[in-house]
């Protein structure tokens, strides 16, 4: 799906009055099937891009198109439908604690079923070989019929990922999936994220605390900063100058998130941050 954005800003409901927009006057243009990072310190509104992405938040300026639409401008069924061909896969995956990992993978079918069907599938799951393919894909196939509350962090939200790709949207927003997951992991589970949003033909938006991943896996990074969009670049063209002026405010967000190609220079390092905790 194309995704437009053109300077759009974004308030959040709870934001105390007088707070900046969460977003400010961000513009930019996605092709069907691109897929992108979005990087920057804690606070600069890599979330909120998803939300409006995800037509979850009303722009207060600005237009939003998605498949040359505007989500705002279309009648309630018809934007129900079309939020029907997105997923907003968020950091925390909700799952319910008794409930079965192949229920939560399935849950990611429910926007693409009808109300019957996705009711009667609460019950009585429908698509199983779909969602243990799904989660063969982040190796935790071995965890089909385990309860999401038995689960460690890292698996829970690999369990996220696969509901995300059982989804099947044309746009997949995916806010930072790798939080609970060690390198290893997190490398893998980006591979068959990336790799299935290819196969499907879904745009791809990824948000990533991980700097040296997001350049690793995605050709095209977005840079927030305070709301608005530093850098719109090829991740080649991302360089440590940047990711250093990205991250003024916080230089121990980037402290070891930098890759070898990039990694910052002693001196520009103010605080040897042993462990960073988010
Ligand atoms: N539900 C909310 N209510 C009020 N303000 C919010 C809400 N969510 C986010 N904000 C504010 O909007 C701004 C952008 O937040 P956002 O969560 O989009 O940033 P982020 O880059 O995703 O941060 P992080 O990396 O910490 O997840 C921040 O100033 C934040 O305090």
């Amino acid at each position: 799906m194309e995704v437009g954005l053109s300077g759009v800003s974004l308030r959040h409901p709870a934001a105390a009055r007088g707070a900046a927009p969460a977003l400010q006057e961000a513009s930019l243009q996605l092709s069907a099937g691109e897929q992108v990072a979005v990087i920057g310190p804690s606070g600069a509104g890599k979330t909120s891009l998803l939300q409006a992405m995800a037509c979850a938040l009303r722009p207060v300026a600005g237009r939003i198109s998605l498949g040359d639409r505007d989500p705002w401008a279309l009648p309630a069924r018809e934007l129900r439908a079309l939020r029907g061909r997105l997923f907003l896969a968020p950091q925390v995956p909700p799952l319910p604690p008794r409930q079965r990992v192949v229920t939560a993978v399935l849950a990611g079918t429910l926007p693409r079923m009808g109300v019957l069907r996705s009711l009667r599938s609460l019950f009585y799951p429908v698509g199983i070989a779909e969602a243990e393919a799904a989660l063969a894909r982040f190796d935790l196939d071995d965890k089909l019929f385990a309860r999401v509350d038995r689960l460690s962090g890292g698996e829970r939200q690999r369990v996220g990922l696969a509901r995300a790709l059982v989804a099947e949207a044309r746009l997949l927003l995916v806010d930072e999936p790798l939080s609970a997951l060690d390198p290893a992991r997190a490398d893998q589970a980006m591979d068959s994220l990336t790799q299935a949003a290819g196969e499907q033909g879904a745009t791809l938006v990824c948000t990533l605390h991980h700097v040296p991943m997001a350049l690793r896996h995605f050709p095209r990074i977005l840079g927030l900063q305070g709301g608005r969009v530093a850098f719109d670049l090829p991740a080649s063209q991302v360089t440590p100058e940047l990711l250093r002026t990205l991250y003024a405010q916080h230089p121990e967000e980037l402290d070891d998130r930098a890759p070898a190609s990039v990694r910052l220079p002693e001196a520009a390092v103010p605080v040897p941050v042993v462990m960073h905790c988010r």
